[in-house]
């Protein structure tokens, strides 16, 4: 089959939501399936995506930067941000790639808001300059109760024998603010945004990502035509 947007610029989705939601599980499997439409994928995360961005998340999750206080830190996520859209995203986007990132700047918008600084202004201001034009087009906000999203997380933290990073320790209502401040945005640009129920097994949360997916990039193709499979119309009817 061939590629629905096989000219001109890519298209970019962010996966969005608090801590645990099953983001970087459900990318890999997005990832693969727009791959086996013949896209190119760029998977990708914030911070980092790049070595200069990466660097500086290592930096603000290790906790080393919180003296700094959250004006400083919400200008290091910015600062590996405009690095990540410089040397990555914005070169693939260019030559057609789709671009999946875990985390964007929602995320700025909804844990540096839910810290209180720097104030919602200038925030904005922020995301005006970092990110310009170049805003998703398709944000997917995996949306679950924090503690199950935490349980995972520290499933996985023991698995991997990692330590808790930067916000994951904040307290509970810290993460009851943050899934308001994510469905906040949702509500806020539904152009942009939907919502996905990330409480189900999976295989269930991915089918519920491809039928958005579907429905606002793939099935309203820019060429006029439509890019469903009766494979497609299969899972979702299993829903
Ligand atoms: N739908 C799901 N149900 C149960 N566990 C899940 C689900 N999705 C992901 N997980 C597990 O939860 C943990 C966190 O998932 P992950 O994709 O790393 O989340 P995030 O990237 O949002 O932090 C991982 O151990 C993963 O295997
Ligand atoms: C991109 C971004 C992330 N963060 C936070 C959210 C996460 O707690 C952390 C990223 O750590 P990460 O381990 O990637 O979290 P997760 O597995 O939940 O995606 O940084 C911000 O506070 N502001 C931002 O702009």
């Amino acid at each position: 089959m061939s590629a629905p947007f096989a000219s001109g610029r890519g298209l970019f989705i962010t996966l969005e939501g608090g801590e645990g939601v099953g983001k970087s599980t459900q990318m890999r499997l997005l990832a693969a399936r727009l791959e086996a439409r013949g896209l190119e994928v760029v998977a990708t995360r914030e911070p980092g995506g790049s070595p200069k961005a990466e660097a500086i998340r290592e930096a603000i999750l290790s906790g080393r930067t919180k003296f700094l206080g959250p004006m400083a830190e919400a200008l290091l996520f910015s600062a590996a941000r405009i690095d990540h859209l410089d040397s990555l995203i914005r070169p693939a986007l260019a030559r057609g790639a789709w671009v999946i990132c875990d985390r964007f700047s929602d995320s700025t918008t909804a844990y540096q808001g839910a810290t209180g600084e720097p104030e919602p202004a200038v925030l904005r201001a922020l995301e005006r300059v970092v990110v310009g034009g170049d805003r998703p087009d398709l944000t997917l906000i995996l949306d679950l109760p924090p503690e199950v999203g935490l349980a995972r997380a520290d499933v996985r933290r023991r698995q991997r024998g990692e330590v808790t990073d930067r916000f994951e320790g904040e307290a509970p209502a810290f993460h009851r603010d943050l899934r308001a401040r994510f469905l906040a945005i949702a509500a806020a640009e539904p152009d942009r945004c939907v919502v996905i129920d990330a409480d189900a097994p999976v295989e269930t949360v991915g089918d519920r990502i491809w039928k958005a997916v579907d429905e606002r990039l793939l099935s309203p193709a820019k060429d006029g035509t439509s890019a469903s499979t009766d494979e497609d119309a299969a899972a979702e009817s299993d829903e």
